[in-house]
């Protein structure tokens, strides 16, 4: 009884405690959005939040993209608003992102429905069958593709690493192979995409209404794969997403949901990696040491694996590769590919002696956590030892989020850039041009980070296996 009546007590005491974060809301409508919005196109998005830190602390006020906002650059609080589920804060993104994903989309639903797809996602994504499987596919593309590099050619990684990402994607996803209808759902989803950010306007001739029309094309197309693999699906080993969904002998996962979800997770992944593997090369590029040692590892694999005709090399060489590892770690640190997320509280909720209103956003942005000097000395340099035996699981280095909604592809993303990474160092010296990095809306290379490329083994320019 006495230690209700003091947890009560406590409770009261850190109630009238929790103040609404200090801040500003800005201008009427559009609040603090034009200032947020020209700091992320600069090279130093986090320049917004630096200069309220200072002012208010590391979690603030502000107002926008049309909805007041509690900002977060506290990793304690921001890993609070991770693990809360659906009874303190829901997902929120930008009207016209909801408009096209639909509402049962899993970047949007929540509660049961959300665990149980994710469940059923994550675990599938974490099978050996399909890290192999996934492993076979990226080195048979990765060679294609890297074969027809020749000597002196201006490669450009971002676009060769999208190309090659999006066969694995659509493989894992859909079971598609087929290069024609491949090629169709990328011109299709490229259209989609397009729309992400656009103004929520749905009349014909619109972006928002052009987006639309190419994912019912992109529908239509699942929805008859669905319909094959359910003719014939007698319970066999599921080889992708789709398999996984239909086996579901719960009856709430409809052919519309499972075909709706299909095209709503090629935006978290799409992108993602090939932006990976694109900034490491860049970080490589400017780091010669670095380069030298992720040579060396990877070079040992490549000699370790060779005296053994037939032998590909397996999903678990590529992901003990420590070095390897720790650069890809480094780069989701200092690339910061997703800057933060966003939800909404659907009541009022108490962080640290920080009052959230009911209805109020919350950007939980990790790029000022993985930038602080507090948590990282020389926080801007790109410096791969400094992960040698840390430990990753901090909530100071959030790349794929956490919680219930913690990126699924979390493993097949390092495991597709780390086979990359291993055949272009393995068979290429290159010199990079001139590039810059954009951070907003998306964070990419302005020109596709173009490389020359030199073979190693000058005198064998077409090699027929890298
Ligand atoms: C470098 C690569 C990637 C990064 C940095 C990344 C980052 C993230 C982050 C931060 C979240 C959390 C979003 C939130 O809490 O609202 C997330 C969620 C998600 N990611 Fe990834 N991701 C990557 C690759 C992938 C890949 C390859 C896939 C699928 C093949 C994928 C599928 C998903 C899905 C489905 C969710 C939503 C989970 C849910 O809400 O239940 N991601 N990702």
């Amino acid at each position: 009884m006495a230690a209700i009546i003091s947890q009560t007590r406590k409770l009261r005491k850190s109630h009238k405690r929790a103040r609404l974060p200090g801040g500003s809301l800005g201008w009427p409508l559009v609040g603090e959005t034009f200032e947020f919005v020209s700091c992320a196109y600069s090279p130093r998005p986090e320049s917004f939040m630096d200069k309220r830190r200072l002012l208010y602390g590391k979690v603030f006020r502000s107002h926008l993209f049309g909805c007041p906002t509690i900002v977060s650059t506290d990793a304690e609080v921001s890993r609070w608003v991770l693990q809360s589920d659906a009874r303190s804060f829901v997902p929120s993104y930008p009207k016209s992102l909801t408009e096209l994903m639909g509402k049962s989309s899993i970047l949007l639903i929540n509660g049961n429905l959300q665990r149980r797809v994710h469940g059923l996602i994550g675990a599938f994504f974490k099978s050996s069958d399909l890290k192999a499987q996934i492993t076979r596919d990226m080195q048979c593309y990765v060679q294609q593709s890297m074969n027809s590099w020749s000597n002196e050619r201006l490669i450009h990684i971002q676009d060769e690493a999208k190309h090659i990402v999006f066969q694995i994607l659509v493989k894992g996803l859909i079971g598609l192979q087929s290069v024609t209808e491949t090629e169709f759902l990328k011109q299709q989803f490229r259209e989609f995409i397009a729309g992400l950010m656009s103004l929520p306007v749905k009349l014909p001739g619109s972006r928002l209404y052009r987006s639309l029309q190419a994912k019912k094309k992109m529908v239509t197309l699942i929805k008859s794969i669905i319909l094959e693999k359910r003719k014939n699906n007698c319970g066999r080993t599921p080889l992708d997403v789709v398999d996984v969904l239909i086996n579901d002998a719960s009856d709430q996962l409809t052919d519309d949901l499972i075909s709706d979800n299909m095209i709503d997770l090629m935006i978290p992944a799409e992108d993602s990696v090939p932006v990976l593997v694109t900034l490491a090369v860049k970080y490589l590029s400017e780091c010669p040491l670095a380069l030298q040692q992720l040579e060396e590892e990877n070079m040992q694999l490549k000699e370790r694996a060779s005296p053994l005709p037939g032998e590909d090399l397996q999903w678990t060489d590529y992901m003990s590769l420590s070095f390897t590892q720790d650069v890809i770690t480094e780069t989701l640190r200092l690339g910061n590919i997703i800057s933060g997320i966003m939800r909404k509280a659907v009541r009022d909720v108490e962080i640290k002696g920080h009052f959230i209103p009911k209805g109020w956003c919350v950007f939980a942005y990790f790029r000022s956590v993985h930038l602080d000097e507090n948590h990282y000395d020389e926080a801007y340099k790109f410096n791969p030892w400094r992960w040698k035996d840390k430990d990753k699981s901090t909530c100071s280095f959030t790349p794929f989020g956490g919680g219930q909604r913690l990126c699924p592809g979390l493993d097949l993303s390092r495991l597709e850039a780390s086979i990359f990474l291993h055949h272009l160092v393995t068979n290429f010296t290159w010199v990079a041009e001139e590039d810059q990095i954009v951070n907003f809306p998306t964070v990419r290379m302005k020109r596709g980070m173009p490389i020359r490329v030199r073979r190693k083994d000058c005198s064998d320019q077409t090699l027929s296996s890298l």
